[in-house]
């Protein structure tokens, strides 16, 4: 277990109050946010239920969007004062940060929450921009159905994830989620509605993906979807030798026919597992069933390590098993990674489990909502989450790298392809290239982990191999490196001549860059 506590006691600045608000956070997550977390739970899960079952979502849908051009045309006749965002509380996102502009801007209001239409001849579903993957997850699934890129945190936001970027262990195959979305709606700065396709609007199209709600509001999204099948036959491969480990990273994820689901945790620099999964509708005699999401199951990224000792113990080498497909998608969920530990010290043990682990995890917004200024204060200092994107052939290399600036481990490793299409990702040639995210999150240990220094080196050995940084996290980037890690281009262009953009939104670093985001 990585602690933060380690870090209370080499950092020698904190308070007592700090050291008690961030050691017995945990207090406050039993007591009050797994309960509100659960009332929550219910309610939206009847509310889906029911708005969806009553189909009254589609007829709403086109009064809806008339109340957010009745605001932006409000903005228009008010003298275009400040600039735009959405009304979306900063509390609830998925950054880890609250965004300051939300102050200053005016706020419009996007509440626009609802699966609009399942079409089974097409394979699309049609959404709103606050549907999460845990409720589209739930409709598509008895239709046999589920997203092809399912982001795996049940709160992230169709609309987020478009706006910025979503990656998941089928993004191999499928690419990014910008990649499965087949239309955008959106309503422009000058009050207009436009949707936008490869075929109808192809500039906007390109353009939408991670351009953080600055060139207009999304309202709604039509996303490719595919057969699903009942469980996933999951294939653990551990190594104990990173280049070993990286070998096969590559050749799976570049394989001709690869496995649908790719992934590997990294639990040193030199061990670690990877996992190939696909799916099936029948439990093999090759391997057992493992219910990974039953309230009392072991967190998923402690289960995988086991398997990794038992290979450096020699007592097995590669394992089979079998995941129900809901299980899979979520594996990453109750222990939120493995950010929990650090929060719920002992989330894993196993009586907390059988007694409190159907309540589990906490909503991260809540998390977020309630997180002293001490606590924030500490993650600056201590803490990185960040998810950088290199092309796969500098894996080696990179993890090398973030070895020596943060020593932070488990390490998520995901390959997904980048296609060649217009926008502000550019590879350098061919149809598509691949490259891999590598997740960090945790307390680092390197020797001279300075937040800023250690970031910015990062960032730096990213951008000058050809890669990007996603923007959830912190970058510190200046404007002109952040314009030279994401090509503006097309960007640019649409923002001269999509009338009053600019008075409206600020550019992309204007919304992600450190100053803004406290
Ligand atoms: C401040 C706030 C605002 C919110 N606003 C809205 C809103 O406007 N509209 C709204 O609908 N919700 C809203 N939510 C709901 C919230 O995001 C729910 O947590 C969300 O619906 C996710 O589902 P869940 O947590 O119920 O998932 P769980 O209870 O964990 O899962 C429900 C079921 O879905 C399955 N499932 C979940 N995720 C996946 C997946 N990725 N793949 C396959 N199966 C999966 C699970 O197996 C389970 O059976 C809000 C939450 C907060 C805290
Ligand atoms: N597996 C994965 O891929 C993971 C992805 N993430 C990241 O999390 C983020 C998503 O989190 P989430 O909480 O859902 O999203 P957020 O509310 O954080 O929104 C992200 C950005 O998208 C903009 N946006 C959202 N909805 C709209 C809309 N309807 N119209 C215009 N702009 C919009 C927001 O604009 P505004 O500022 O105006 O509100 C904001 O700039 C993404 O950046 C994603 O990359 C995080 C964890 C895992
Ligand atoms: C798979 C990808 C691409 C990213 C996963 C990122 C997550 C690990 C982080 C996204 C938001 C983060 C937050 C926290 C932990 C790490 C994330 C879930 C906290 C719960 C950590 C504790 C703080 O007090 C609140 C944070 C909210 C955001």
């Amino acid at each position: 277990m990585y602690k933060l506590s380690v870090t209370m006691t080499t950092l020698q600045t904190e308070s007592v109050a700090e050291y008690i608000l961030v050691e017995y956070r945990w207090v406050v997550v039993i007591l009050a946010l797994l309960p509100m977390s659960l009332l929550w739970k219910i309610w939206s899960t009847f509310r889906n239920y029911v708005v969806f079952k009553l189909n009254s979502a589609p007829k709403m849908h086109d009064r809806k969007v008339k109340q957010v051009q009745k605001q932006i045309k409000d903005w228009l006749s008010g003298g275009r004062k400040t600039k735009l965002c959405t009304a979306r509380p900063t509390w609830q996102t998925m950054s880890f940060r609250q965004s300051l502009y939300k102050k200053s801007f005016t706020n419009i209001k996007v509440n626009l929450v609802d699966v609009l239409e399942v079409d089974v001849d097409n394979m699309t579903v049609r959404c709103e921009p606050l549907v999460t993957m845990g409720q589209l997850s739930r409709t598509l699934e008895p239709l046999g159905l589920a997203l092809a890129v399912v982001p795996e945190l049940d709160q992230l936001t169709v609309g987020g994830l478009v706006m910025g970027t979503g990656v998941e262990t089928s993004s191999h195959v499928h690419g990014l989620f910008q990649h499965i979305c087949l239309r955008y709606e959106l309503v422009l700065a000058d009050g207009s509605v436009v949707t936008c396709s490869k075929d109808e609007n192809p500039d906007l199209y390109y353009a939408v993906p991670w351009s953080y709600g600055t060139l207009g509001f999304l309202t709604s999204v039509v996303i490719k979807v595919v057969p699903a099948k009942k469980y996933i036959r999951l294939e653990y491969h551990p190594y104990t030798k990173l280049s070993d480990l990286a070998d096969r990273f590559r050749k799976e994820s570049l394989d001709d026919k690869p496995h649908q689901f790719i992934e590997a945790l990294l639990y040193t620099k030199d061990s670690g597992v990877v996992m190939l999964g696909d799916m099936v509708d029948e439990i093999g005699t090759d391997g057992k069933l493992n219910e990974i999401g039953k309230w009392y199951s072991e967190w998923f990224f402690v289960q995988v390590q086991r398997h990794l000792k038992k290979h450096q113990e020699n007592v097995r080498k590669t394992v089979v098993e079998y995941i129900p497909l809901r299980d899979y998608y979520h594996r990453h969920t109750k222990s939120l990674f493995w950010e929990l530990q650090d929060i719920v010290p002992f989330g894993n043990n196993v009586l907390f489990r059988y007694l409190f682990g159907w309540l589990m995890p906490p909503e991260v917004s809540l998390l977020k909502l309630t997180q002293p200024q001490a606590v924030a204060d500490l993650y600056e200092r201590a803490h990185v989450i960040q998810d950088m994107l290199v092309p796969v052939q500098h894996l080696d290399k990179a993890i090398l790298k973030f070895h020596e600036e943060f020593e932070v481990y488990p390490i998520w490793l995901c390959p997904f392809k980048v296609f060649n299409n217009p926008g502000q990702l550019k590879i350098k040639s061919g149809d598509w290239q691949m490259f891999v995210d590598i997740g960090v999150y945790g307390v680092p240990k390197a020797k001279g982990f300075e937040t800023v220094p250690s970031t910015r080196r990062i960032e730096s050995f990213v951008s000058s191999h050809d890669g990007f940084q996603m923007l959830y996290a912190d970058t510190y980037t200046t404007r002109e490196e952040f314009r030279a890690m994401f090509d503006h281009t097309l960007y640019d262009s649409l923002r001269d001549q999509l009338p009053y953009c600019k008075d409206a939104f600020p550019e992309i670093y204007g919304k992600i860059n450190r100053n803004v985001r406290k």
